[in-house]
């Protein structure tokens, strides 16, 4: 028997493709060669290698004789490290310490492949980011092809593949899978996986494992994008897809946005009086620096300053939209000087945004702006178009829905409540808020924290077409084509924070509203936010939209009881889906009495869960 030994610098294509090629393979030398007997795997701890054997009949034609030869293969690859920490994709995709995710990262790049080729060749897209965690932190996380996050069917693949404990059944569990779900593996169909990274110095090397675990799918081919925001690569697997534009790139983003945006700006009526100053952008020290500079000049808007664009700070240290919502303080660089001008923070990707002033003489404290208040504001304006252009005798009337989280302050509740408007809760995560946004109309979600978007029912886009043509008065064809303009602006596939402030900066230009006038909507109740560390997270179940605590039992009944002892006072505590924590958050009339019962609570939590209670 001949015995062969090729050694691989990675567990890549050579590899993947004898396992999902066909069974019979004709090399160049004119010798067919059929894979004969399994594979036989050897994990050798001294080099740290992964040998793996392949039985293989050799068969030869010569002057019309067959020789038939046995033989071997041996392939030796080093064996991906996969951390002992059990991985979950969560509502963000997976984030773990940048250094442990080259496997993960590998892998999910074999899934992405997968799941182009399950939706016939779909193009797909791989974002590597960690978002607003640290920068040694990294993460990766999977569109879908309309630019929505991955189906939550295929999570708990997801979840198996990353936690495989060895090669052999990483390729098992992927050939059952494929199986099972009729994916072709035999190279008949073509995938395509789009790859996007933000500015994280591991994000290029988590980029190539990615790579190459999507070329070790036969057919499959990565195209590396670079450095975009998370929303940008969402919205270009989008565009390639849906809008079928299949060359869509970064530029054609800059160029529907900021078209879409001077589209607002030229319907504002009476445009002269409504100068609403200056704007000042924290951009946590991401890739959101650089991409609203673009947009500045395309746009050639001289009233925005870009600060924290991390030219010399650290990617999310004490700055970005995360830490102004939760601490409640202006980020680095930013100080007494600024007082009275309208300023904005991004998260390090750039899928999240909420704005801020500073209070004078208030040692760093700012009055929040918060993704509830600028989910009020579009949710004013979309009413207000809405009520020009249609009344009670239009025999369509689009449904408006608005979609919070248990974190949503109560007070925009109310708020969005007096406008008329319908309210619907989800759990925390935008791929609940956002599936929820779909069954209507015009759904306009946000988060707290920032991340949200609006999104536009095909129905309701083509009566807004038609009305755009065929309204007689002029104020009905305006209001129509806002509104068409906001389709185009803000992104109809993930929160974007970028298309987002472009659209705060219209309609404050429009209403001709100062920061304060906006924040003046309603007043935010006290609110106390923290985290608990605690044994076993998933010991706490939650239902009714995270509001109930199920599991363990009694401390539903102990929330309750600190709670009533409030006046306005509502709290509740979840696990979180991106942290090993469980998290506290209580609201009531004032700051002392919203801190007091987080502190009781979290207390509680770690009476029934924990070792110890954190910040
Ligand atoms: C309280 C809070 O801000 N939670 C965040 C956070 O989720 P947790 O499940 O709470 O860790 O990260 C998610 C992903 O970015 C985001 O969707 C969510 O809103
Ligand atoms: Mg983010």
């Amino acid at each position: 028997m001949v015995s062969e030994f090729v050694r691989c610098t990675t567990l890549s294509k050579s590899l993947l493709n004898i396992f999902f090629s066909p069974r019979r393979v004709r090399t160049p030398e004119g010798t067919r060669e059929q894979i004969k007997s399994h594979t036989h795997f050897h994990q050798n701890n001294t080099t740290n290698h992964t040998e793996l054997e392949l039985q293989i009949q050799r068969r030869t034609n010569h002057e019309r004789t067959t020789t038939i030869t046995p033989c071997s293969i041996r392939f030796s690859f080093p064996t991906p490290t996969r951390s002992r920490i059990k991985l979950s994709y969560g509502t963000a995709g997976f984030r773990a310490d940048a250094s442990i995710l080259q496997s993960t990262v590998f892998r999910i790049g074999i899934l992405a492949a997968l799941r182009s080729l399950k939706t016939g060749g779909a193009v797909i897209g791989l974002m590597i980011t960690a978002s607003h965690n640290k920068v040694s932190d990294n993460g990766v996380k999977v569109a879908d092809p309309a630019g929505e996050m991955l189906t939550q069917d295929w999570e708990p693949f997801a979840d198996s593949v990353a936690n495989a404990p060895d090669p052999e059944s990483l390729i098992q569990l992927i050939a059952d899978f494929a199986k099972k779900e009729d994916i072709p593996l035999n190279g008949s169909k073509g995938a395509t996986v789009l790859l996007g990274r933000d500015t994280r110095p591991s994000g290029e090397s988590l980029v190539e494992a990615a790579k190459q675990g999507i070329c070790s799918v036969i057919g499959a081919v990565g195209i590396d994008i670079g450095v975009v925001t998370t929303p940008q690569l969402h919205w270009i697997v989008r565009a390639r897809n849906k809008d079928s534009k299949p060359s869509a790139s970064e530029l054609d983003y800059f160029d529907q946005v900021s078209t879409s945006f001077r589209c607002l700006i030229d319907l504002i009526p009476n445009k002269s009086q409504h100068g609403i100053g200056k704007l000042i952008v924290d951009c946590a020290n991401g890739v959101g620096g650089e991409k609203l500079q673009v947009l500045k000049q395309k746009l050639n808007w001289s009233d925005v300053e870009i600060r924290n664009s991390g030219e010399q700070g650290v990617l999310n240290e004490q700055v970005g939209a995360d830490y102004v919502q939760k601490d409640k303080v202006a980020p680095q660089g930013f100080g007494p000087p600024d007082v009275g001008v309208r300023c904005a923070s991004l998260d390090g990707d750039a899928d999240r945004l909420v704005y801020f002033t500073i209070i004078p003489n208030g040692n760093n404290r700012i009055n929040l702006v918060d993704g509830d208040k600028i989910l009020s504001l579009f949710a004013l304006f979309i009413k207000d178009q809405l009520s020009i252009l249609t009344d009670y005798t239009n025999e369509y009337q689009p449904r408006v829905g608005v979609v919070q989280t248990a974190y949503a302050n109560g007070a925009s509740t109310k708020y969005l409540n007096q406008l008329g408007l319908h309210v619907i809760f989800t759990p925390t995560g935008v791929k609940y808020l956002h599936e929820k946004a779909h069954e209507f109309d015009i759904g306009i979600y946000f988060e707290a924290n920032g991340h949200g978007t609006i999104l536009f029912s095909n129905r309701f886009l083509r009566w807004l077409e038609d009305k755009k043509s065929t309204e007689k008065s002029l104020e009905k064809q305006n209001a129509a084509m806002r509104l068409w303009a906001v389709s185009k602006l803000i992104n109809q596939a993930v929160g974007d924070a970028l298309s987002g402030l472009l659209l705060v900066e219209a309609i404050l230009q429009h209403m001709g509203w100062s920061v304060e006038k906006w924040n003046e909507l309603y007043h935010d109740l006290p609110s106390r936010q923290l985290k608990v560390k605690v044994a076993d997270r998933t010991a706490v179940v939650t239902t009714n939209a995270e509001t109930i605590v199920e599991k363990p039992p009694g401390i539903q009944e102990a929330i309750t009881a600190l709670t009533v002892k409030y006046p306005q006072g509502r709290c509740f505590v979840r696990p979180s889906g991106t942290e090993d924590v469980v998290r506290v958050y209580a609201e009531a009339r004032t700051q002392e009495a919203a801190d007091e019962l987080a502190t009781s609570v979290a207390k509680l939590v770690d009476q029934f869960l924990g070792f110890h209670v954190g910040m």
